[in-house]
This record gives structure tokens, sequence and C-alpha cells, in this order.
């Protein structure tokens, strides 16, 4: 049984000293990364993680250390997109787990490669009452985890591949304040443009600096007569990134190649880096660039 002088204290856990050992310990890990950079939306389905996966190829193939950390815990997909399937036997030691490689060397750390099978569901808990704020905290939790148990070693990026939504944007700057900024997605239809226009205010108020605004699936190039035409329809992305007073940094078409390839389980970008797509990704990467070496 407990003494009152115990509960007094921590119980003799060290709770102290083991909260301060973990932050120093992401710290560490965090120093060795130059600049973080998170994909996010607000909306799903906008092409986040395929964004994530090509801008990753485009600045491995521009010589650049990557990695990526798929954020996106309940909806995991990045990883496939890199060849790094579930079923990759992972390496532990003393010091974490290491992370797992995909093309172009880039190092990937996902809740998909730590489920028992590729078809499992993330489930943080079989009882069906747990609340909302607990599976909150749990997601929290995990987040900081395969952030700082993870052996990144010295990388010139780390590229966070955002769930939808605008919450989780708090914890990933509480996890790490140097944040470089983030990268606003949208489709050019009215509704996305709504959300994402949230996550940027957002974003201003959370005085977390954004790199600019990408709009995916800006127009189709038909396979036919080869002619170029809105996809959707809706306002100016061009003009939502000029009211919001933030940088434009271009727009990709449909390109079905895009989800064809990553089922094939190759980069769309190293594979047509010289496409109209493929330009516009290095484009993207540009605008990227400009902005860290702008700080
Ligand atoms: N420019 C594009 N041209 C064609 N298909 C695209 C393009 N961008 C993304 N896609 C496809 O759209 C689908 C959704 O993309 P993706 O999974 O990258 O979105 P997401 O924003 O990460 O989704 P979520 O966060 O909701 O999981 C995928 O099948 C992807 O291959």
């Amino acid at each position: 049984m407990k003494t009152y002088n115990d509960l007094a204290s921590d119980g003799g856990s060290n709770i102290v000293e083991q909260v301060v050992s973990q932050q120093q310990k992401l710290r560490a890990r965090m120093d060795k990364i130059k600049h973080k950079v998170c994909l996010m939306s607000g909306k799903g389905g906008v092409g986040k993680s395929s964004m994530t996966a090509n801008v990753a190829a485009c600045l491995a193939e521009r010589g650049h250390k990557v990695g990526i950390l798929d954020a996106d815990l309940n909806g995991p997909s990045v990883a496939k997109l890199l060849g790094v399937s579930n079923d990759t036997k992972l390496k532990v030691d003393d010091d974490g787990v290491h992370p797992g490689e995909g093309f172009l060397g880039i190092k990937i750390m996902s809740m998909d490669m730590l489920l028992p099978s590729a078809d499992s569901p993330v489930m943080w808990t079989d009882d069906q009452s747990a609340s909302a704020v607990w599976v909150s905290t749990m997601e929290s939790t995990a987040l900081q985890e395969l952030l700082r148990d993870t052996i990144w070693g010295e990388l010139d990026y780390l590229l966070i591949d955002m769930p939808p939504g605008s919450d989780r944007i708090d914890n990933i700057r509480d996890l790490m304040p140097e944040l470089a900024g983030v990268v606003e997605i949208t489709i050019p239809s009215p509704i996305s443009q709504h959300i994402v226009s949230k996550s940027i205010t957002k974003n201003s108020k959370l005085k977390v600096p954004v790199i600019g605004l990408v709009e995916n699936m800006a127009t189709y190039v038909c396979p036919h007569c080869n002619e170029e035409g809105a996809l959707f329809e809706g306002q100016s992305v061009e003009a939502l990134a000029k009211a919001k007073g933030i940088p434009f940094l271009g727009r990709v078409p449909f390109d079905s190649r895009i989800s064809k390839e990553s089922e094939q389980r190759k980069l769309f970008f190293s594979e047509h880096r010289d496409s109209t797509t493929g330009k516009a990704l290095n484009t993207i990467v540009d605008g990227i660039e400009k902005f860290i070496k702008s700080k």
C-alpha cells in the first residue's frame, strides 16, 4: 500500500523524470531534422497523401534527405504509396524503431506499418463507450510516440501528411514549435475552398506560417482531343490565396496516372517528371524551397 508521502509525491514512479526524459528524446530527434513541413487541407480526399509522396520524391531527386510522418493515424495511406507495405518487418533496438525506407530512400513512419494486417482498421479500444476525449488523447500520444521513437537520423526535410480536419495542427505545433510551415491543399470545388479557407484562418490565428496554397485537380486534360478544361466549377483558387494574403504555389491537373501508378507502388513524379503534371509538382517544390530559404 502507498504511504501518505508516496501519494503526496508521485507514488514513486518518477513521473516527472520520465516526462522530462521523453521530452528530451523528442527534442534530440527533432534537432537532427532541418525543416519540418505539414501538408494539410481541412478537407479529405483532396490529394494530401499523393502530394506528400510526390513532393518527397521531387525533394529526394534534388539531393535532399527526406522523411515522411503519416499523421493520418486513422486512414494511413502514404507508406503504401512509397512502396512500404504493412508486412514490412520493423527493426527495433534500444534507441527506438527504424523507419521504413521507400522509393529514393525516403524514410517513412505510419500507423499502417504497425497494424497486424493490411486490412486491419485502427481501433484505439474495443470499448464502445470510450469517450471522444479519450480517443483524442490516445491519438495525441500516438503522434508523439511516432515522432519521438522513430530513429529518423539526419534529415533535410520531414514532411507530415496531415489527416482531414484542422484539429491536429495544434498537436504538431506543440510537439515541434520550430515547424517551418504548412502547405494547404484544395481542389477548386466551392466546398473544398470553404473548408481550406477555415484551415488557413486557423493557422494564421495560431501563428503557424502558411507556405502557400496548392490547387489540386485543377483541370482535366482529355486523353482523346488533348484539350484542357475545368474539372470543377468554382472561384479561382489563386484568388482565394490572394484574399488570404498567402502565396499561390501552383495548380496540379487531374492526371489519372497519379492514382494508377500509386496502386502499382511507383511514384508518379519519378516516372513523369517532364510531363505537365510533373512540371507542376516541380513548381510547387520550388515554392516550398523558396519559402524555406527565405527564413
Ligand atoms: N492530381 C490528381 N489527379 C488524379 N488523381 C488524384 C490527384 N490527386 C489525388 N488523386 C487521387 O485522389 C484520391 C485521393 O487522394 P489522396 O488519398 O492523396 O487524398 P487525401 O487528401 O490524402 O485523402 P484523405 O486525407 O481523406 O485520406 C486518390 O485515389 C489519389 O490517387
